[in-house]
């Protein structure tokens, strides 16, 4: 063994894709990585950077079995190195990256009155062709003396954390209110979504004009039929 070959034996470890090092280390800690689940805890501090690297050159490969000449052709020469940057700090991005801060007030003055926010503007990608999901999202409130209170704003950056993977509303929808329910721990939690799926408008069936909504009714929302009718009323005003 010449000393090269002892080097590039010793480097193998270092040619490790860093997807491989990150998904070790998920089935280490018996966790699970779909499309619309969270890693940023898996990841370590430079790595995605490297992660934008591996997608990118995948995606090279991927454009050069399309048959596309990418070294002449001035328009996707850059392609792989855009989508990989949109995959990793856009589109998907929410996966990648720890949930944003949200400072959670104590309900000091017990308030229990229907609160309402919405339409939230939502963004999303179908887990099954990867295409764009646009839509709208509303979400009830009932808190209690026990529950937490949050800032608008912040209603907002957690369903764009949760929005910005691979999804289907269903679920989608549903990891939403699940994130809600423990941060406030409400009396109810109502939440509804209104969406585009280009899966559908774009390619496939082509229709265009339906759209997919959905609910999540919890707590008193679930119980309270004037409860629910009064939030469901007052969000198809705004
Ligand atoms: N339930 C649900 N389905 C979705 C969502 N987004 C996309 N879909 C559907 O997922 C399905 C995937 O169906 P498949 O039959 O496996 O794939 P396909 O042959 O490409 O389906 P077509 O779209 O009918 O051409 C399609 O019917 C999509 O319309 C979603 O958020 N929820």
């Amino acid at each position: 063994m010449n000393a090269h070959t002892r080097l590039a034996d010793a480097e193998t470890p270092l040619d490790e894709p860093v997807s491989t090092r990150i998904r070790e280390r998920i089935l280490a800690a018996g966790q699970r990585f779909h499309a619309n689940d969270n890693i940023a805890s898996f990841i370590e501090p430079g790595e995605l950077q490297q992660l934008q690297q591996e997608v990118e050159s995948r995606l090279k490969d991927v454009l050069e079995s399309l048959v596309i000449d990418t070294r002449s052709d001035h328009n996707t020469q850059e392609t792989a190195r855009r989508v990989a940057k949109m995959y990793l700090q856009e589109v998907f991005r929410g996966r990648y990256v720890a949930e944003p801060p949200v400072t959670e007030f104590p309900n000091a003055e017990h308030l229990n009155e229907l609160m309402i926010v919405g339409p939230i503007k939502v963004r999303s990608a179908c887990s099954h062709h990867l295409c764009p999901i646009i839509g709208k999202l509303w979400i009830g409130v009932m808190p209690n003396q026990h529950s937490n209170l949050i800032g608008l704003s912040k209603y907002a950056r957690l369903a764009e954390w949760v929005m910005s993977r691979p999804q289907i509303q269903e679920e989608a929808i549903t990891q939403v209110a699940d994130l809600l329910q423990n941060k406030m721990n409400p009396d109810g939690l109502a939440i509804v979504m209104e969406a585009d799926h280009f899966c559908m408008h774009w390619r496939g069936v082509k229709d265009d004009t339906s759209k997919m909504t959905n609910s999540v009714m919890r707590g008193s929302f679930l119980k309270d039929a004037n409860l629910r009718r009064e939030f469901l009323s007052l969000m198809n005003r705004s």
